[in-house]
């Protein structure tokens, strides 16, 4: 996962944007509230493709602007020669962007596809992605790291609450705005489990109803909170590939993931409650958030 989001990384982005194609199918996922929901696209061709923001292993996004707006979406454009699979994963995560409303989770406003593509109109995130700061080196002290560690947090409420499991939160899942402001998008892992109101959709039964999910997401969380500190991919040695194997080893051998002393003794045992091998001990979504290391003050 690693190695593929570190290779997309190295490849050039290309500015010679093909056009967009004639999307005859749209299904709105927008909402009747804020700005910019009160401009929303109709159709594929209102939006004016400028520059690649980044390229994932399914398709690339774009910055986009509306022709009469003149409001900014990030749009994401799947390529979606759909084997059944990736279809069904693509059904789920439809299914879950049409849900969610939260300041906390990558808006999404629409959704058009044809037979070759999906696209998805998102909010843009103006400062690119949390693993894009990892990479420019950007050093995180820990009031930073406390602050989105608490928007993680709330965002992971909201998904618990309307029964979602993320299953992918990672640096590169998670986006920053012009204010700063970390949110979660990505929701292509995801999964809808037993025990919400999850009206029609898919449903997919996880044991203990979704609760080792839930406890995934948080296990992630305390890697996020860890890469920001050191800087690095902790759950692998400096230079060590971080392919599968390894990944493995780090996980399953290793006694406990190493905590760097200099850490405060809030953040130290906030990301020992996140790191927790044992899911059923591992701290919950509620409890971190009453953690005093990301407690707001
Ligand atoms: N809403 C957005 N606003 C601004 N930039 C975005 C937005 N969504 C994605 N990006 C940029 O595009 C990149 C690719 O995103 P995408 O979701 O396609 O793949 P990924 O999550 O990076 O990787 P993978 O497909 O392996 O999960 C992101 O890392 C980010 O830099």
């Amino acid at each position: 996962m690693t190695l593929v989001r570190e290779r997309r990384h190295q490849e050039p982005l290309t500015l010679s944007i093909p056009p967009l194609l004639d999307h005859r199918t749209a299904f709105s996922v927008a909402s009747s509230s804020s700005s910019p929901d009160s401009s929303p696209v109709e159709t594929i061709n209102d939006l004016e493709k400028l520059a690649v923001l980044g390229q994932g292993s399914g398709g690339t996004v774009y910055k986009t602007r509306h022709r009469r707006t003149k409001t900014f979406y990030a749009l994401k454009v799947l390529r979606s020669n759909l084997n059944t699979t990736v279809a069904t994963t693509t059904a789920v995560e439809v299914d879950i962007l049409k849900r969610i409303k939260s300041s906390f989770i990558v808006k999404c406003y629409a959704v058009f596809h044809n037979s070759s593509d999906l696209c998805f109109v998102m909010e843009l995130m103006e400062k690119g992605s949390l693993h894009d700061a990892l990479l420019a080196q950007q050093v995180f002290t820990e009031s930073m790291i406390s602050t989105l560690a608490n928007r993680i947090l709330q965002g992971l409420r909201y998904l618990q609450e309307m029964r979602i499991v993320h299953g992918d939160i990672k640096p590169s899942n998670l986006l920053i705005n012009n204010k700063g402001e970390v949110k979660i998008a990505d929701f292509g892992a995801s999964r809808i489990v037993a025990g919400g109101d999850y009206g029609q959709g898919r449903c997919e039964k996880w044991g203990f109803g979704g609760e080792v999910g839930f406890a995934g997401d948080v296990w992630s969380l305390g890697v996020v909170v860890l890469e920001c500190y050191i800087g690095r991919y902790p759950l692998t040695k400096v230079g060590d590939k971080p392919d599968w194997a390894a990944l493995i080893c780090a996980i399953c051998c290793n006694e406990k993931v190493e905590i760097p002393m200099s850490g405060s003794p809030e953040f130290r045992d906030f990301v020992g409650r996140c790191l927790e091998k044992d899911w059923r001990k591992r701290g919950t979504v509620e409890e971190l958030l009453r953690h005093s290391f990301v407690k707001i003050r």
